[in-house]
């Protein structure tokens, strides 16, 4: 049988990434237990080195199988297997670099872990709603060909509140056993530092659980928290995540770019670009999206055979005016 030291240096191998090493130690083995005159085991790990070789892990973004959670996991995570990727987004230089690097860091997670170093994994997202926190999710999801987790927080916070850090245990539960990209949407009714009197204590019990599960996470997935309410957190919360993403509502450029991209699947006629963004100007790209969706159906509905410039500004205008609503509700 392989002694302790080969079994260690088989471990160090892998945690390593040195698939070379790795095999060569499990021929030695394999040797070993044929002169041992154990011949079907050795056969057996022959033909699973002979398997490996032929299959070897591309990278380490190899796709990992479809999951489904079952039972009451089923009802607190929602999963998708995202294909969208960082050009489908319109991103400000910034957010751009910072989705670079940690998709660059999760791609060599091992080159890390070879020198003691985890990649970045806990983000806390914040910004108004429609500016991209949840595309980014998927992004990334899709960037690292890993499924998306979205928690679903309706049925985290039961009006059992005492039920609830037992439901976080099982969401933390899953974040170890299966690599992915876990999304806590509207964060802000977990990590606030606010409550409505009767339910602060157990608010609070709930959001301490969450700080000391995300404290003790070894996992390779990735912890996403999304919030539009940034001024409710907890101070504690925020030097728990690695990194802290700040979305903004889109500049003229942005805006523009934005309505290239949703226009690009219709034929367009002239369309001036410039007074179509300054039009836009109060505009998420949640809303960009609409008008340009809006404008493409009532070029379809009315047999255009293209989005026209009058068609594009009615569309946005109709927005503007939706925006405004929301804005003076109290
Ligand atoms: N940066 C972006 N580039 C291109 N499209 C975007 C971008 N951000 C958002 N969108 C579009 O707007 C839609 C809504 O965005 P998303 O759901 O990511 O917003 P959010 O910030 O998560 O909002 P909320 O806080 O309301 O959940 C997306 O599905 C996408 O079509």
């Amino acid at each position: 049988m392989a002694i302790a030291t080969q079994i260690k240096a088989l471990l160090k191998s892998h945690v390593d990434g040195d698939d070379a090493l790795f095999l060569s130690i499990a021929m030695q083995m394999a040797a070993q237990e044929a002169k041992q005159g154990h011949g079907k085991l050795a056969k057996e790990i022959r033909d699973l080195i002979d398997e490996a070789k032929s299959n070897p892990h591309k990278n380490d973004t190899t796709p990992i199988p479809l999951v489904k959670p079952k039972g009451e996991l089923g009802h607190l995570l929602n999963v998708t297997y995202p294909k969208l990727r960082l050009v489908d987004m319109v991103l400000s230089a910034n957010i751009e670099t910072k989705l670079q690097r940690l998709i660059k860091e999760h791609k060599q997670v091992q080159k890390l872990r070879s020198h003691g170093l985890a990649p970045r994994k806990k983000l806390l997202l914040i910004g108004p709603p429609g500016t991209g926190k949840t595309l980014t999710a998927s992004v990334l999801a899709g960037e690292l060909g890993l499924p998306l987790f979205i928690v679903r927080l309706e049925s985290l916070m039961t009006k059992y509140m005492g039920e609830t850090a037992g439901k976080l245990r099982l969401i933390f539960d899953a974040i170890q056993q299966t690599r992915g990209v876990y999304l806590f949407d509207e964060f802000d009714s977990i990590g606030s530092q606010r409550g409505n009197s009767n339910d602060v204590g157990e608010i609070r019990r709930v959001l301490n659980s969450f700080l000391q599960m995300i404290e003790q996470d070894t996992s390779d997935s990735l912890l996403l928290a999304a919030t539009n309410h940034s001024e409710l957190l907890d101070h504690a919360l925020f030097r728990r995540f690695d990194d802290l993403i700040e979305y903004d509502l889109p500049e003229k450029q942005e805006i523009i770019a934005a309505l290239k991209s949703k226009l690009a699947a219709f034929k367009t006629s002239k369309i001036f670009w410039t007074k179509a963004a300054e039009a836009a100007d109060t505009l998420s790209y949640g809303d960009i999206t609409r008008a340009c969706e809006d404008a493409i159906r009532n070029s379809i509905i009315s047999n255009k055979e293209c989005v026209s410039h009058s068609d594009l500004m009615f569309s946005i205008k109709e927005r503007c005016l939706v925006r405004q609503k929301q804005q003076s509700k109290p």
